[in-house]
C-alpha cells in the first residue's frame, strides 16, 4: 500500500496537483468574544494562507483552520501568545488525501472487474454521470435525466427527475455538491437517487408521494469545481469562473443567489472562499438552477446538501431576523433530525442559518424561500470536524442512510401540507 501512496504522490506532483504535505487542521474552541475577534483578525493575515473550514462566529461553534505547513509555527505562536487553546484535528492533511486517493483507485479497479457500482465509495464526475444513465435505463418509467444547462467550462448539468406522470406536478428540489470539496454531499445524492428508485413501489409512503409529486435531484451542482477537486486541488470550494482583474478564480456558488446579495457574510474579493461574484446569478451554474425553478413554477420544497457540521438549517442566512414560517420550519427540522438521529445516534443541531452557523448572504435557500418555496432547508452532513471535508468513504452509506430518514420526513410533510 505504501508503494501505491508513493506512486500517487509522484503522479500528483507530475500532474501539478496541489499537495498538502504537513498541512494541519487545527481546532479552536473559542471561549470569548475577544478570542473570536482575534481569530477573525487572523483570517485577514493573507501571508499565512489560512483556509477556514469553520469560521469564528460564536462560542457555540468550534473554529477549524487548515494551516499550511509553512505557517504552522507562526499561527501556533500567535494562538499561544493570546492564550487561545487549540488542538490538532488532522496532523498531516496529505496523508489523509493519499489514503482517500488510494481507496478510490482500489475501488475503481474492483468496480471495473466486477462491473458493479459501489455506493460506499467516492467517484469521479464521469463515473457518476455514466452511473446516472444506468439508473435511468433501469427505471424508464420513473426517472428521466434532464440537462438543465452547462457549466462555465461547458460540462452538462444533469438533473434526475423522478416522476410517475401528470404534468407540472408540485415538486421537491434537492441539490448536492454545490461546494465541490464537500464530497460526501454528492455521494449522498447518488445513494439517495438509488434509494428513491429502489423504494418506489415498495415503500408505501414514498410511493404515495411520487404518485402526487415529482422529485428533482441535481447531484453535481458545481461540476467544474468537483472535477478540479479530483484533478488539481482537493480543497477547492467555488466555481471555476475567471474573475476579470484578478488572478484568483471562482465564485462561492452559495453566495451568488439574489437574496440579500452582497450583504454581510460574503466577500467582495475574488480571492476569498466566500466571494459573492460580480452580481447575483453571475455564475451560470446558479443561473441554470434559477431558470429551471422559475420556469417550472411549482416547486414546494428546496433542499440543499452541504458538509460538514451536522446541522439542519432553514432561512435566513442573510439576516438573523426570523422568517414568517420560522416556527413551522423549526418544528419540521427538529422532527426530521429526530428521525435521522434514531438510526445511529448522530446528533444534529437545528436552526436558522444565521443563528446556528453564521450570517451568510446570497445563499440558495434564502432565495428559494423568498421566491415562495416555503419548505427550504440546508443540510450540513457529517462529521463535526474529526475528518471534516475528508470524510472516510466508509461513512458514506451510514451518512446517506441517516440523512434519508430526515429527507423522507421533510418530503412527507410537504406532501401532507400542500400550499
Ligand atoms: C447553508 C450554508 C450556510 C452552508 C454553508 C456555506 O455556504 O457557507 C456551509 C458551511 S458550506
Ligand atoms: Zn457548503
Amino acid at each position: 500500500m505504501k508503494g501505491l501512496w508513493l506512486l500517487l504522490v509522484l503522479v500528483a506532483a507530475a500532474k501539478a496537483e496541489r499537495v498538502f504535505i504537513g498541512d494541519q487542521v487545527i481546532r479552536v474552541d473559542v471561549q470569548s468574544e475577544e478570542q473570536i475577534q482575534l481569530l477573525q483578525a487572523l483570517e485577514t493575515a493573507q501571508e499565512w494562507e489560512l483556509d477556514y473550514w469553520l469560521h469564528p462566529v460564536s462560542t457555540e461553534l468550534p473554529v477549524d483552520i487548515r494551516v499550511p505547513r509553512s505557517s504552522l509555527s507562526s499561527v501556533k505562536d500567535y494562538l499561544q501568545a493570546h492564550s487561545i487553546p487549540f488542538s490538532v484535528m488532522i496532523d498531516n492533511l496529505q496523508a489523509l488525501l493519499d489514503e482517500e486517493k488510494a481507496e478510490m483507485e482500489v475501488n475503481r479497479m474492483r468496480e471495473r472487474s466486477t462491473r458493479s457500482f459501489n455506493f460506499g465509495a467516492y467517484h469521479t464526475l464521469d463515473t457518476i454521470y455514466s452511473w446516472m444513465d444506468t439508473l435511468v435505463a433501469e427505471h424508464p418509467n420513473l426517472i428521466t435525466k434532464q440537462e438543465i444547462g452547462r457549466s462555465y467550462e461547458n460540462r452538462p448539468m444533469y438533473v434526475l427527475k423522478f416522476s410517475t406522470g401528470g404534468s407540472n406536478r408540485p415538486a421537491i428540489w434537492i441539490d448536492t455538491g454545490i461546494h465541490s470539496r464537500e464530497w460526501v454531499s454528492p455521494a449522498t445524492g447518488v445513494w439517495t437517487a438509488n434509494k428513491i428508485a429502489t423504494d418506489y413501489g415498495t415503500d408505501a409512503s414514498l410511493t404515495s408521494l411520487l404518485n402526487t409529486m415529482d422529485i428533482y435531484l441535481l447531484i453535481l451542482t458545481n461540476p467544474d469545481g468537483y472535477v478540479y477537486t479530483h484533478s488539481n486541488d482537493r480543497m477547492w470550494r467555488k466555481t471555476r469562473s475567471r474573475n476579470s482583474g484578478s488572478i484568483c478564480r471562482g465564485v462561492d456558488p452559495n453566495r451568488n443567489w439574489d437574496a440579500g446579495f452582497g450583504g454581510p457574510g460574503a466577500s467582495s474579493s475574488p480571492c476569498s472562499e466566500s466571494y459573492r461574484g460580480p452580481s447575483a446569478h453571475s455564475e451560470i451554474e446558479v443561473k441554470n438552477v434559477v431558470d429551471l425553478i422559475k420556469s417550472h413554477g411549482n416547486f414546494k420544497a428546496f433542499i440543499s446538501v452541504h458538509s460538514y457540521s451536522q446541522l439542519l438549517m432553514y432561512p435566513y442566512g442573510y439576516t438573523c431576523t426570523n422568517v414568517p414560517h420560522q416556527a413551522e420550519l423549526d418544528s419540521i427540522g427538529r422532527a426530521a433530525v429526530q428521525k435521522l438521529t434514531s438510526l445511529y445516534g448522530t446528533s444534529y443541531k437545528v436552526g436558522s442559518i444565521c443563528k446556528i452557523i453564521y450570517q451568510a448572504s446570497g445563499g440558495s435557500i434564502d432565495w428559494s424561500y423568498n421566491l415562495g418555496i416555503k419548505y427550504s432547508f440546508a443540510f450540513e452532513l457529517r462529521d463535526t470536524g474529526r475528518y471534516g471535508f475528508i470524510l472516510p468513504s466508509n461513512q458514506i452509506i451510514p451518512t446517506a442512510s441517516e440523512t434519508w430518514l430526515a429527507l423522507k420526513h421533510i418530503m412527507e410533510y410537504v406532501r401532507d401540507h400542500p400550499y
